[in-house]
């Protein structure tokens, strides 16, 4: 395997960060929605386990991995469209009542940020959550106050692993591919910098439905994100 670029060499002026998994575990709290939307369609309840292997790429796919039971949903029998609108809806409403009731922000975050904001980055969520739960969901974890700007799911036509709204923050930023990198924890995080000419580094923590972070081709994978420093 190639040796990891060190850190050191890729301290950016644009720092890009994924929401679920990287900043915050909001997995109890999907899972309470998952869980409510399926017990309200009479089906047995997932659990929190199952529920961290199908975050990251957006309610809808979340929903779709709920009502096959897959996290590969598209390998499973097709969702009926009024079913799959049904459960969207509960499972949204359920959300907006319990996003950041249960989720807290992991352990070396903080650091990271203060650290990140003293060396004057200029930082931005990209998320594959749909916009109107995000800055509700940073509110709750007294987060919100480090990020100039926030691309939920579907903030654009496109959501990660789509380069663009890596690209748009990027660019919005005042960051360069050689001054901004990719903070995740899943496959569609190193896509999206791949696909971006971003470097990324990734979490070994979070939500990952893919192979193992260590196989997703980051320059850097850490633990915790203090590591960085
Ligand atoms: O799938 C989601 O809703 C959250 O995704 P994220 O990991 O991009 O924040
Ligand atoms: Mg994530």
């Amino acid at each position: 395997m190639e040796p990891r670029r060190r850190f050191t060499s890729l301290w950016p002026g644009v720092a890009l960060f994924d929401l679920d998994g990287t900043l915050v575990d909001s997995a109890p709290d999907l899972a309470a929605a998952i869980d409510d939307m399926l017990t309200a369609l009479g089906k047995p309840p997932a659990g929190q386990e199952k529920v961290r292997q199908w975050v990251g790429n957006g309610a809808q796919i979340l929903v779709r991995r709920a009502l096959t039971g897959r996290a590969d949903w598209e390998n499973a029998e097709p969702v009926d469209d009024a079913l799959f609108r049904d459960a969207s809806e509960q499972f949204y409403q359920s959300y907006d009542t319990l996003n950041g009731s249960c989720s807290t922000v992991f352990d070396g975050v903080e650091t990271c940020l203060q650290r990140l904001q003293e060396m004057d980055c200029r930082m931005a969520v990209i998320t594959n959550k749909p916009e109107r739960f995000v800055r509700p969901l940073l509110e709750r974890m007294g987060l919100e106050h480090w990020f100039e700007m926030i691309i939920g799911g579907d903030t654009l036509p496109v959501k990660k692993p789509d380069a663009e709204p890596l690209l748009l923050a990027m660019r919005t930023l005042g960051g360069t591919p050689g001054t901004t990198v990719m903070i995740g924890d899943s496959r569609a995080d190193a896509e999206a910098a791949r696909n971006a000419g971003l470097p990324a580094v990734l979490v070994r923590y979070g939500y990952n439905y893919g192979p193992p972070v260590d196989e997703l081709g980051a320059e850097v994978v850490v633990d915790s994100l203090a590591e960085l420093l």
